[in-house]
Order: C-alpha cells, then structure tokens, then sequence
C-alpha cells in the first residue's frame, strides 16, 4: 500500500499520461482531418477530436482519481491488483494497462457497493482527499478484514459550503444511488425522493452512465434531460460536461414544445382544462373532422385524355387508411398514392407504361380533391378552430367556456397563444407528423408534469426509455401527481419501477424536522427520510418589520462562507432586493433574492426564507411550495417573518430564538 508520498507521484503519472492524451488527441484531429474518407465522416472526427482535446486541455488541474482498490484473494480476476478510479479513464504508457479507470467501467462498481459484509473481493478500499487539485490525504477500509467506518472525506464532500452551481457526486456516490445510475436501459424508473436525497445528481450521473455504457446505440437516438425552469438549467448544466458529455440536450418542457412565441397568458380555469388528459381527444376529433366523405369522383386530366377513380373506391381508400392509424400527414400521403395506384392499374389496363415523372404528374393532379378530401393541415390552424368554440363530448359547456376565446382572433396568424397552447400544438403536431424520439429520457420534478404534458413525454420516449425523478410533497402545479404509477401510465411506462431514496444529502436534520411538520397538509404518501446530515443550523426569527429583518439576516449570513439564497414570495420580491441594494449589500454575488416559484431544485448554502404565510398563501398549492422552499438549505436556514407562521408549520424545540431577537 502506497504512503501519500508514493500516492503525490502516482499523480504525476496520470497527469504525463492526461498530457499523451491530449498530444494524441491533438496530432489526430490532423489526421482526422485529412484521412477520413469522406467530408461529412472528417468534419464529424474533427469535431470529436476537437472536442475531446478542449476538454483535456480545459482540465489538466482537476483531480485525476478520487479512489483506489486494492483486490485481496476473494477475487478471483483482479486479486494482488490495484486499480484507481477517476473521472475518466486515462491510458497507460506504451499501450500498458490504463492508470485510472473510469468511474462508470464495471470494475468501478465495487467502489460505491462492496461493503464490509460484501467485500467483492476488495482487500482495501482507499478514498482520496483533495483541496484545489493537490493531493491532501486518504482514507482506508479494509473491507475483506470486516473494517468499515464512516468516512471523513465523504462527510466532509456532503457537508461542504455550496457556492456556484451543482458539482458532480462520483466521488461519493452512495449505493441506493448507484443501483439507479447503473439500472439497465432499457429499464424505465421513476426515483421519488425527498429534498436533497440525490434525485437530480442520480439522473445526471445515469445519463453519463447510460453514454458510456451503451455509446453506439445512444449517439444515433440521443439523451434529453428536462428540467423546470432556466434557473434550474442553469445550475445543473455544468455537471454532464464535466463528467466529459457534451452531446446531452439539457433543457425545458417549455422550450421543448416551443414552436410559437407565448404571447398571453391562460386563467387558472382554462389551464387546468387545457392540461387534462381529455384535450387529447378533442384535439384528435377536431383534426380529424377536416377529413370528408368523398361526394365525388378524382378526375385528372391527362394530356387529351382525364382518369378518374369513383366516389367508392376513394371512400374505400380513405376508410383504409383511417383504419391504419398512421400519424395524419403520412395519411394524406397514403391515399394520394392509393389513388395514383388506381390511375396507374387504369392506364396500365390501357397498354401504358407509366413511368416516374408521369407518377408524379398524375401525384400533382390529385392534390386539389385531396385537399378536399383530407386537407394538408397546420396544428395551429385546428387549434384556431377548437379555441374559437368547437362545443361537444367528452368537455362539459363550463369547460369549453374556460377555454374558447372571449374574443376570437381574425385569423390563426393573430392569435396569442399561451403556455398551455404549447402543449396543445405539440400533441396537434405529434398527430399530424411523428415527433423526433430519444433512445432515454430523464425528467426532472416530474410530479409537476399534466397529464397532457406528460404525453408530450411520452411520444418523445416511446421507443426508449425513462428516468422519471420527484417528488410527491413538492408538487405545486394545479395538476400535480398524487401517485407515481398514474403518472408512470400518463408517459407510457405503466411497468416503470418506482424506486424511493430515503436519505438526504442537502438539509440538515434540525431543517427536514420543521419542513416535515408540513408533510401531514399535504396530502400525499411520501416515504419518510433521514438526513445524513447532523451539523447545520435553523433560526425562526420574528420581526417587527420584514425587510429590515431580511437585511439583518442577510447581513449576517454575509459572515459566512457559500451561497445565500434569499427566498420569498413573488410579489415581495422587488421590495426586498431594493431594500438588500438600500443597505448596501451586494445583490447578486453570492446573495441571490428569488421568488418561491422559482426556488424549485435548487440549493443556497444558508437560506432566508422571507415570510411563509405570504409564500404559503400566494397560491392554491402554497404549503406545497413553501415545503420546498425551506428544504433549499445546506448549512443554515433563517426563517424570517412578521405576520404569523402558517399554523400546519410547527416549530421544532430547539432552534428557536427569542422574539424581537433581530429586525
Ligand atoms: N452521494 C452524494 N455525495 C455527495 N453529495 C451528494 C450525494 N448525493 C446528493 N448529494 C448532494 O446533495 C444535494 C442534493 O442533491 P440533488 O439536488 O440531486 O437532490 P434532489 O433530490 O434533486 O433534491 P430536490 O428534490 O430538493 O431538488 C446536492 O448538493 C448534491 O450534490
């Protein structure tokens, strides 16, 4: 076993070896460039190329491993071997044997799962200790000796103030967790977790593994990650590519779906009308209303002489196609060429040849009576036409009235459309063309998803699979999920397991204790969780007046290392941060004021949490989100408030100061 000296020069030969890689990397994008064979193939391997010599070149200070294991004689392939896990995998000299592996080879697997009980053959598992990429120390258990212990570096990486945005966890990713990083798949799950229990880490991390494990099948189909919102994005955007995945689509439902500017905005009624799953209906029969029974026959002229087909068989040819269920403009194409078919048997019949150009002709001929008989269409267009009062089964007169326009729009190209029309052009689109699928898809804060949303899911997944990630109690649309496997139905996966984590790696425990006296309003089924975490601090402070005590808190909180993440409701936003800028602190360095609704997946080192009754009371699911704003902390948690705290919130014991204490 090697001294922390022995280990300081096992550095120096990853990092000689990052830099061979980099030199090869750079040398190839040269080759690359002038040996492949053709254009498209160069351009491609350039880019790789490129692309991997960037990435090598941008982290030569990181650090190249983070664990080792030493395999005792209970293994049967690597016993008397050493082997160090990083990042990513680096080679060895002269084509030797590689000096780190990386995390997500299935060698690295007994790292995050043997266990003094199950020691997978590990004599010694070593973790590494860094502080700004020098090695500092290490820790060991000798797992096939029965010794386990807690480990300091693992407490201390949980425990670290947060600044910036989401950082990777392969350090220390814990084995519930790595169970879901490495789930098959093809294998669909849904992780329900409590605050801070890794869910957005877990489903980050299966991306990268599911790149590595299955490359060849993933580049051609793709990974999307979706997430709520752009704060969101923002914050958990850097993890993939430092994991070494560029090629991931990070982004929102919202800008997903968006195909037309949101130019208005729906009432509550009419969103919630408009999110259910039967709009689906309607918007199918609305599509479908446009296609008519044939009254008449084809005729197209021909030169001198004109072909026709008769009402009959073109009504044939329509039910037909109807019957095959295929997605509406492969439709129309279908029966233009059902009937060019007969033109051709016709003209076949009469000693013709029919070659391509005249097929295409005779294509062209038909499109006036297909225009009739199933008309090209645009989603917006059929949405004009539901929007402007359609009436009828399966919505009731109430709910068409929530959803038809007050004042219908002159044409479709006036019309301002909502957040929730977004959604209802994506499924008129879906209807009328196959969307783009992906081979896996991972959804964030799923429990906020509509039954329509959902399907918008769901098409985009159809033919791959699913990492559904949420959490029941931190639902706070109108249409929240209130059980997984409904929502699992709703995007297509009805056998998708449902998987829950139970320990929290963010909130500390005196936190989740105030944030769980909520739970029991909320009306869900949530499995309880325990946090890792013993340290951290929570304070409830009265005050006469909230924004001087915000800025009191504020100033404190300024005394201490991290982040600080100022939480309040939406409308009280603009007030506080004037009056943070008034007392002369730095807004927006590392003190952010934000509004509840946007607070969701993100975590602050030390939270003020600005008046819960406003937050609690600004909407319909407003405990909901005030639960999720209190479970935003990772060190402290500062409850400031002037008006009396929600009577479903009950203060725990301890942690409580004396009234007037500050403000
Ligand atoms: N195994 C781990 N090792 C170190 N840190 C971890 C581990 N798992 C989670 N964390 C950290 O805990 C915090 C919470 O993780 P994450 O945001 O993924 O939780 P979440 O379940 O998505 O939370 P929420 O539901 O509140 O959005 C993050 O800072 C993450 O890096």
């Amino acid at each position: 076993m090697g001294t922390l000296d022995d280990e300081r020069q096992y550095v120096e030969r990853c990092k000689a070896g990052l830099r061979r890689m980099l030199e090869g990397a750079r040398n190839n994008v040269i080759v690359g460039e002038t040996v492949a064979g053709d254009r498209y193939s160069a351009e491609r391997l350039g880019r790789h190329l490129k692309s991997l010599a960037k990435e090598l070149s941008e982290e030569p200070d990181g650090p190249p491993f983070f664990g080792r294991l030493d395999f005792g004689p209970g293994s049967a392939e690597h016993a008397g071997r050493a082997y160090y896990i990083g990042r990513r995998h680096i080679t060895g000299e002269g084509g030797g044997p590689p000096v780190v592996i990386d995390w997500r080879a299935p060698l690295s697997r007994a790292f995050y799962r043997a266990s003094a009980r199950d020691p997978q053959g590990v004599a010694v598992r070593r973790r590494f200790g860094w502080s700004d990429g020098t090695l500092t120390s290490f820790e060991d258990e000798r797992l096939e000796q029965g010794e386990q212990a807690e480990s300091k570096i693992l407490a201390a990486e949980i425990e670290r103030p947060r600044v910036g945005p989401m950082r990777d966890i392969v350090a220390t990713i814990q084995p519930e967790q790595d169970d879901l990083v490495r789930a098959e798949l093809d294998a669909s799950l849904c992780v329900q977790g409590a605050p801070g229990t890794g869910k957005t880490a877990v489903g980050l991390h299966r991306a990268a593994y599911l790149l590595y494990a299955h490359r060849q099948r993933l580049r051609r189909s793709g990974v999307l990650v979706l997430g709520p919102n752009r704060a969101f994005l923002g914050y958990i955007s850097a993890v993939l590519p430092a994991l070494g995945e560029v090629d991931v689509e990070q982004t929102t439902l919202e800008r997903l779906l968006a195909g037309v500017p949101v130019t208005a905005a729906d009432t509550e009624a009419a969103a919630a009308v408009k999110h259910d799953a039967r709009m689906a209906q309607v918007l199918r029969t609305a599509l479908y209303a446009r296609i008519t029974k044939p009254a008449e026959p084809v005729v197209v002229p021909d030169g001198s002489s004109r072909w026709r087909v008769h009402e009959n068989e073109l009504r044939r040819y329509v039910d037909d196609t109807r019957r095959e269920s295929l997605p509406y403009g492969v439709g129309r194409e279908r029966v233009r060429a059902r009937i060019v078919e007969s033109i051709r048997r016709q003209a076949e019949a009469r000693g013709r040849t029919a070659n391509a150009a005249w097929l295409r002709g005779i294509g062209r001929g038909v499109t006036p009576f297909l225009d009739v008989l199933w008309p090209a269409v645009k989603p917006e267009e059929v949405l004009y036409e539901v929007l402007s009062g359609s009436g009828g089964a399966p919505l009731t007169p109430a709910e068409w009235a929530a959803i038809t326009w007050g004042k219908v729009p002159r044409s479709v190209k006036s019309a301002a459309w909502t957040p929730a029309d977004l959604v209802l052009l994506d499924e008129l689109a879906a209807l009328i063309e196959r969307p783009r699928g992906y081979g896996h898809v991972i959804v964030d804060e799923a429990q906020d998803l509509s039954p329509m949303e959902c399907r918008a899911v769901a098409r985009r997944s159809e033919h791959g699979s699913l990492t559904v990630l949420g959490d029941l109690a931190q639902g706070t649309t109108p249409w929240a999920a209130t059980s997984w496997p409904e929502r699992m139905s709703l995007l297509g996966k009805p056998d998708g397991q449902v998987i829950a984590l139970t320990t929290g790696f963010r909130v500390p425990s005196a936190v989740v204790e105030l944030a769980n006296t909520l739970l029991a309003a909320l009306a869900v089924e949530v499995p309880a969780t325990r946090s890792y975490r013993s340290d951290g601090r929570l304070r409830v402070t009265p005050v006469n007046a909230l924004e001087k005590g915000v800025v009191a808190a504020a100033r404190e909180a300024l005394r201490f290392e991290g982040s600080i993440g100022v939480i309040a409701a939406d409308t009280a936003v603009e007030a506080i941060t004037s009056a943070l800028w008034d007392a002369g602190l730095d807004v927006g360095g590392r003190l952010s004021v934000l509004p509840a609704s946007l607070a969701k997946g993100l975590e602050f080192d030390h939270v003020i949490a600005a008046e819960p009754a406003a937050i609690a009371s600004a909407e319909r699911r407003g405990l909901n989100r005030l639960y999720v704003v209190l479970t935003r902390a990772v060190s402290r948690l500062d409850v400031v408030h002037a008006e009396p705290l929600p009577p479903q919130l009950s203060l725990p014991a301890q942690g409580q100061v004396p009234a007037g204490a500050s403000g």
